[in-house]
């Protein structure tokens, strides 16, 4: 279930009921406000610590912010276990700028330079801010987006496992030219933009970028290309 923009849009799955009221929409937008708030704390930051001024990538994220979403997950629990090595959220970065992702559930496994996988610990309220292609793209890869997936580990088969992630993107005719130049990012953008029609249209939960650039007329590099 996915709450983008405009304000009060939704667009539903078919994997959770409908338990939403006008009320829980509100609560919702307001939730949403929150987290573009943070949003523009985090990128300032980032911009502060790169010696960039400090509304650098924020003034790239206004216009009502028209490509954010919020999203909640349910994965559902199985009867039988997959194979092991069948992660229960396949490895992939985000495409964005950055997602807060909101969850209480454990078996987020982020990967290291040295391709080493490590568990995301839980921090009670805590905040997991994921740095996606867009930003790393942005920025020369002197920011880099996190490669992430979700194990079998933490959470048992038998149990459904809930997350919430706020994707942040940023605004397609706003981009500021960048150490690698302002084309390449808006193709970047405009491209991963139809790999998540076409991954949305397949009614895959994650579009994965390569996967979905695979789809879109074989271009299936096209990250790696840009890099
Ligand atoms: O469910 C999670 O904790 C992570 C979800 C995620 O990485 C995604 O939807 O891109
Ligand atoms: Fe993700």
């Amino acid at each position: 279930m996915s709450f983008g923009l405009p304000t009060g849009q939704l667009f539903k799955s078919n994997n959770l009921h409908s338990w939403w009221d006008l009320h829980r929409l509100t609560e919702i937008e307001a939730f949403k406000a929150q987290c573009n708030d943070l949003t523009f704390k985090v990128l300032s930051c980032f911009a502060w610590h790169m010696g960039l001024p400090k509304d650098f990538f924020t003034t790239s994220h206004q216009d009502g912010l028209p490509r954010n979403t919020l999203k909640f997950i349910k994965y559902p629990k199985l009867a039988i276990k997959p194979d092991d090595a069948v992660p229960r959220l396949t490895e992939h970065t985000d495409w964005g700028s950055i997602t807060l992702l909101f969850t209480d559930s454990p078996g987020l496994e982020v990967l290291d330079p040295q391709d080493q996988w490590h568990e995301v610990p839980q921090l009670p309220g805590g905040i997991v801010i994921n740095i996606g292609d867009a930003l790393s793209l942005w920025t020369g890869q002197q920011l880099k987006s996190t490669m992430h997936r979700i194990s079998w580990e933490k959470v048992p088969v038998d149990q459904d496992r809930y997350s919430m992630p706020y994707f942040v993107h940023p605004n397609f005719s706003k981009c500021r030219a960048t150490p690698l130049g302002q084309r390449l990012i808006l193709s970047c953008v405009l491209l991963c933009e139809k790999c998540f029609m076409l991954t949305a249209g397949t009614g895959s939960h994650q579009p994965q970028i390569s996967q979905g650039a695979r789809e879109y007329g074989g271009k299936g590099d096209h990250i790696q290309r840009l890099l």
